[in-house]
């Protein structure tokens, strides 16, 4: 990898009000690497995100991007947002969505329009989606949506790709073929990931490192390194427990999986996980 970082934090905060998400935040992503964003509802995974889109402000601190400040609306950056489904009346193809990421950003520089349909023939095939290229976005179901938000983020060739829990209502193959499609492009490219997801098994085999945020804490390393017992109960404030169990990650709450007490409230992916764990 080479040492000029694409996204780099230099001593940031955030705090809404007098709650801070997170301080003294030093991060450089580097070319090629695959950053996971780990953390319970609330903790600022999408707010870290939103800062490096330019959407959010920094309170302290700066973040760029390739050396540059961040400007909101720059092509540098690529974006695959939380789901949200498609209104009724959005009279677009599939493949026009995803025509939109390959010229609708480049004022000036339009491509042929030959150039444009093999371009999005292209991307529709590594999201898997060829076989509903011509029907209407609202007739298609969430996971079939996001494929295409996908292949739209992943069309402008960005330096960084924003991805904010790209894999919700993906079915566990289309999880495995986005999550590994993500991957390739930064390795060829040499572009970087910023990864948002409550789960990490999908995604474990591309990983870098993760940044795990909770209760206004992080703590950046491998997934070896942050993965652990002691890691995560110091940054929960309480106690938790990191298994393995065939190869997957799984996340219990409290000795003999009881309730994190912190808000009275089991936390999302500790749910989650031990959802899995269950079968459920
Ligand atoms: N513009 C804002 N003004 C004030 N508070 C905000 C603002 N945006 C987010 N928050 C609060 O900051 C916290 C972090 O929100 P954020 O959406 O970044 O969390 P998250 O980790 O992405 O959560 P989730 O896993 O639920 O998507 C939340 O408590 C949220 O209510």
């Amino acid at each position: 990898m080479s040492s000029t970082p694409i996204v780099a934090f230099n001593n940031a905060r955030l705090a809404y009000g007098r709650r801070v998400l997170w301080q003294d935040l030093n991060l450089q992503v580097a070319p090629g690497e695959f950053l996971a964003v780990l953390g319970p509802n609330g903790s600022g995974k999408t707010s870290f995100i939103n800062t490096m889109l330019g959407t959010t402000a920094l309170d302290a601190g700066q973040v760029s991007i390739d050396g540059q400040p961040v400007r909101r609306g720059s092509r540098a950056v690529g974006l695959i947002p939380q789901q949200r489904p498609f209104g009724d009346n959005v009279p677009l193809r599939a493949r026009d969505l995803v025509a939109l990421g390959v010229d609708g950003t480049k004022p000036g520089v339009r491509l042929a329009r030959r150039a444009v349909a093999k371009k999005v023939d292209e991307l529709l095939e590594l999201v898997g989606a060829s076989g509903y290229a011509n029907r209407a976005i609202s007739d298609l179901s969430g996971g079939e949506q996001q494929r295409l938000r996908a292949a739209q983020a992943l069309a402008g060739d960005p330096r960084v790709l924003l991805c904010d829990e790209p894999l919700l209502s993906l079915d566990l193959h289309h999880q495995q073929a986005i999550s590994q499609v993500i991957h390739q492009q930064a390795v060829r490219r040499g572009s970087a990931v910023v990864f948002v997801t409550h789960e990490i098994n999908p995604i474990l085999p591309y990983v870098d490192r993760v940044l795990y945020l909770a209760e206004g804490r992080f703590h950046i390393g491998t997934v070896d390194e942050v993965m652990q017992s002691h890691v995560l109960s110091e940054l929960y404030g309480a106690p938790v427990e990191v298994l393995r169990v065939n190869g997957r990650i799984v996340v219990v709450a409290g000795a003999g999986g009881r309730e994190l007490p912190a808000d009275g409230h089991e936390h999302p992916q500790i749910a989650d996980d031990v959802a899995h764990r269950d079968g459920k």
